[in-house]
């Protein structure tokens, strides 16, 4: 293998520890670092501290040239290139929250020989901005680079391994280079690769609007079929058909086109907001983006609705909620449908037990007054209704007589569309999914 430049990583979640170890399959040393102490002390035992399959192995595999520091001068000494991948939460406001990468940034020295590499999802004008940072601060030889994640939680080896496309906003300047070298065997032939990935080589400024606008326009195509799904629920069509004949059109395309209750995660809710909020601070009313957003709250209000049209009020009833992660294969809680529904639900006076397979020590930091359970089977005992919430494949499987002899009552909201309704139904239960019959 020709030697592979070193790279330091600043911020070791799921973008951050993925990177990482990305890099450090194709070659490279990476010296990742971290503010906090304890993940960083894990991290040396060899403990992953996030679910994400295929991760552990892949740290495990490359493990010599991985290299975890709570000190920033460890990357600064080893590397030229320093990936940032903390957190950029929304403020109150719903402004994404920059403090953690303004720290990194204060931390820089003044260095001709060093880049900052943006991982983490920022508005666009932020690279400016930290450019005149850096000038401000004597710092001006020090470069920098955006260049946007879009791995999926839950897939994100994969998507790291073969990137549809890799973005790169920079100055044209050696900086910028060195990035695409790093990516350069995951781009196509016409690239000098072997892998899927097209490159898109440009201004800071669109690769920082190519993310922003990558997620919304992602979490509107998720609102508008909620929509179709909402309008074939009064109308007797079944969204799933509907979906399909939408899919196949090229144009459309099937991806993203799964109706449920409701996007969530740590980067739609947060990202669709920023740009709204971004567009607003430009003087733009980005009209379109406030229905998104609307939509996708209305959306998981509308469980409690469908379970009051079978149970009447649900004071007093005993409801089950199967999944509590944003989606399946993650741990990860943030901004979960789970979280609104379980307290709306005990807000209606129901009384909520749970079950999820992977996330529910992270569920208990998030969520009160509901009784996680030992497993799906003991979630859904003496329940009036389930709903399934995340599509963890073992509820696909459950065995519906078993269900059907242990539940209270007969009600089944299937949030997901995941689950078979004539298996549902052939036991007996009642069926109800999203936007079908
Ligand atoms: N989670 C995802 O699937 C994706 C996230 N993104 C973006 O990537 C960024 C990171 O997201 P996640 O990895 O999910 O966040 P995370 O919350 O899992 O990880 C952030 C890490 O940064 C560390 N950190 C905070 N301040 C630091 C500092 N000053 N120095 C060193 N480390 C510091 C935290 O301790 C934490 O370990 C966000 O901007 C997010 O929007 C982009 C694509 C996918
Ligand atoms: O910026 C980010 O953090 C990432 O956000 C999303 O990835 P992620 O949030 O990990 O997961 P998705 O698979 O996109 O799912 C997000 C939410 O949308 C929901 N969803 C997804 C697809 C669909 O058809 N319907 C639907 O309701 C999921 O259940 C989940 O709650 C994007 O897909 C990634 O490209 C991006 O890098």
């Amino acid at each position: 293998m020709a030697e592979r430049e070193p790279i330091g990583v600043i911020g070791t979640g799921y973008v951050g520890l993925v990177t990482a170890a990305g890099f450090a399959e194709l070659g490279s040393d990476v010296y990742c670092i971290d503010i906090d102490a304890g993940k960083i002390e894990r991290l040396k035992q060899g403990e992953i501290p996030i679910y994400e399959p295929g991760l552990t192995e892949m740290i495990a595999r490359n493990r010599e040239r991985m290299h975890f520091s709570t000190d920033i001068q460890d990357a600064l000494d080893n590397a030229r290139l320093l990936f940032v991948a903390v957190g950029t939460p929304p403020t109150y406001s719903g402004d994404a929250d920059l403090s953690a990468v303004h720290a990194v940034v204060g931390a820089m020295p003044a260095s001709d020989r060093h880049a900052l590499v943006m991982k983490s999802t920022v508005p666009c004008g932020t690279g400016k901005n930290i450019k005149r940072l850096f000038e401000e601060q004597g710092k001006s030889g020090f470069r920098y680079v955006s260049c946007p994640e879009f791995l999926k939680e839950g897939s994100a080896i994969d998507d790291f391994l073969q990137p549809d496309r890799v973005v790169v906003g920079d100055d044209g300047d050696w900086a910028g280079d060195a990035v695409v070298e790093l990516y350069r065997p995951l781009l196509t032939a016409e690239h000098g690769g072997e892998g899927p990935g097209e490159l898109v080589r440009t201004d800071i400024a669109s690769a920082e609007m190519v993310k922003l606008a990558a997620n919304a326009f992602l979490a509107t195509k998720i609102s508008f079929i909620n929509e179709i799904a909402n309008v074939c629920e009064e109308t007797g069509a079944d969204v799933l058909e509907v979906a399909k004949g939408m899919g196949l059109d090229s144009r459309i395309g099937p991806k993203f086109l799964q109706p449920g209750i409701g996007f969530g995660g740590s980067c739609f809710p947060k990202d669709v907001t920023a740009l709204k909020q971004l567009a607003g601070n430009s003087g733009y009313h980005f009209q379109l983006l406030n229905s998104v957003i609307e939509v996708n709250e209305l959306q998981k209000r509308r469980v409690i609705g469908k379970l009051e049209k079978h149970l009447g009020p649900l004071v007093g009833k005993r409801i089950a909620l199967l999944g509590l992660a944003f989606k399946p294969n993650t741990d990860d809680m943030r901004e979960a449908s789970s979280l609104v529904l379980s307290a709306r639900l005990q807000a209606a006076g129901a009384l909520v037990s749970a079950f999820d397979p992977i996330a529910e020590d992270e569920a208990r930091k998030l969520i009160q007054g509901v009784r996680f359970a030992e497993d799906a089977l003991d979630a859904l005992t003496d329940a009036d209704a389930l709903v399934l919430v995340t599509e963890w494949d073992e509820f696909r499987t459950l065995d519906w007589t078993q269900v059907a002899r242990l539940m209270a009552g007969t009600t089944v909201i299937d949030g997901r569309n995941a689950l078979d309704p004539d298996a549902v139904r052939g036991a007996g239960l009642t069926y109800e999914g999203i936007g079908r019959g």
